[in-house]
């Protein structure tokens, strides 16, 4: 405990940085709109990010991160007032011995009024264990591609699918949301091209089941705007976009381009990572998830409004960087240190 709280304590950049940072991206609502204006397409108002940081950015780690360092970055996070925080997985802990702490983590939380705190859960086994633990809403990850879907659950397309649907009957009579995931929506690491077609398909079987919002993953990073684009429009054909979020890993640094590209076709619902951590232990290579830092100064800049604390959001991925004893991904935490 006394090393946890040397980090917390520790003031990881200097203020000044901090303050020219939120100078440089105080804006004005007038600002989307003049963008929006110019790009032809209006910007939404208002983002809800979901932050996967805790569970995505730390699930790789081959280091074991102890379930109280885990705990104080999900409560740094809800701190920074992010209002979905994405706490752990319910997976098996042979598969991914990072999240075998999960019940220690969902317990020790401190949980915010008005925050979601989604887990993972493949089957019902998982379900059930997140539900006795105290998980209120939990998220299914089905792909769109079938080596992916057998590599990182072991089953076919079809198959997952077939759990999920026992997973959200079991949520649906007890009160729990689900949220649900498509991978490899812009290409697969085992397969290459994906189909927009075969998205769609799996993005429209989760939400006729009861999934809340799907979130469409480009796991590995691959996608560029307009591969981006003709997903979304095959996707849109099938599940409302206000259902819709995306999820892009920022392997080939197109992420904030394809994330700015949904935003103009209507999705208001983005996944980042704290410092850009991450990655899928069964898409090799794949980079973190676009930074959470990095999100919200685009989006503040654009005059989005996100309910997110700049400040608080760096101190917390400063605090998990110094954990891990790594340098953070997220451009906007690299350039306030400097400054
Ligand atoms: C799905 C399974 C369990 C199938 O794994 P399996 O080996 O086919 O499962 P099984 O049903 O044959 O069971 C084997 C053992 O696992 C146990 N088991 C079975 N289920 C559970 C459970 N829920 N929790 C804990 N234990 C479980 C079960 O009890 C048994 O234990 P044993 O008898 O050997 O001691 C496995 O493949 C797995 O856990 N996979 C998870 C992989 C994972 O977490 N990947 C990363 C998340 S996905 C991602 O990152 C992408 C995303 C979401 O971010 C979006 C994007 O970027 O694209």
């Amino acid at each position: 405990m006394a090393t946890l709280m040397r980090f917390v304590n520790h003031s990881f950049c200097s203020r000044m940085g901090h303050r020219s940072i939120a100078l440089s991206c105080n804006s004005s609502v007038a600002r989307a709109v003049s963008f929006g204006a110019a790009a032809g397409k209006p910007l939404p108002a208002k983002v809800k990010i979901v932050e996967v940081g805790p569970r995505d950015g730390l699930q790789n780690e081959q280091t074991i991160v102890p379930a109280e360092v885990k705990i104080r970055l999900i409560d740094m996070l809800s701190e920074a007032g992010l209002p979905v925080i994405e706490a752990t997985s319910f997976v098996s802990p042979k598969w991914v011995p990072q999240m075998a702490d999960q019940v220690e983590v969902m317990q020790g939380i401190h949980k915010k009024p008005g925050v979601n705190y989604p887990v993972l859960t493949p089957n019902l086994k998982g379900f059930q264990a997140a539900v006795k633990a105290g998980a209120q809403e939990v998220a299914i990850f089905g792909a769109a591609s079938e080596l992916f879907s057998k590599k990182n659950i072991n089953c076919s397309v079809e198959e997952s699918l077939q759990r999920f649907e026992e997973v959200t009957k079991a949520a649906k009579a007890q009160g729990v949301l689900v949220r649900g995931y498509v991978s490899c929506v812009l290409g697969c690491p085992y397969e290459g091209k994906v189909s927009p077609e075969k998205v769609a398909h799996v993005a429209k079987r989760l939400y006729a089941m009861g999934c809340y919002e799907i979130s469409l993953g480009d796991t590995t990073g691959v996608g560029t705007p307009g591969g981006m684009s003709e997903m979304l429009e095959a996707v849109k054909q099938e599940v409302p976009v206000d259902a819709l979020a995306v999820h892009c890993h920022d392997t080939y640094g197109q992420a904030l381009a394809n994330i700015l590209v949904a935003l103009q076709m209507g999705i208001s619902v983005v996944d980042s990572s704290i410092a850009g951590l991450g990655g899928c232990p069964y898409a090799k290579g794949a980079s973190g998830n676009v930074a959470t830092e990095d999100v919200v100064y685009m989006l503040h800049g654009l005059g989005i409004q996100t309910g997110v604390d700049l400040h608080k959001l760096m101190d917390a991925g400063a605090f998990i960087c110094q954990f891990l004893n790594r340098r953070t991904s997220s451009k906007v935490s690299q350039a306030a240190c400097k400054l």
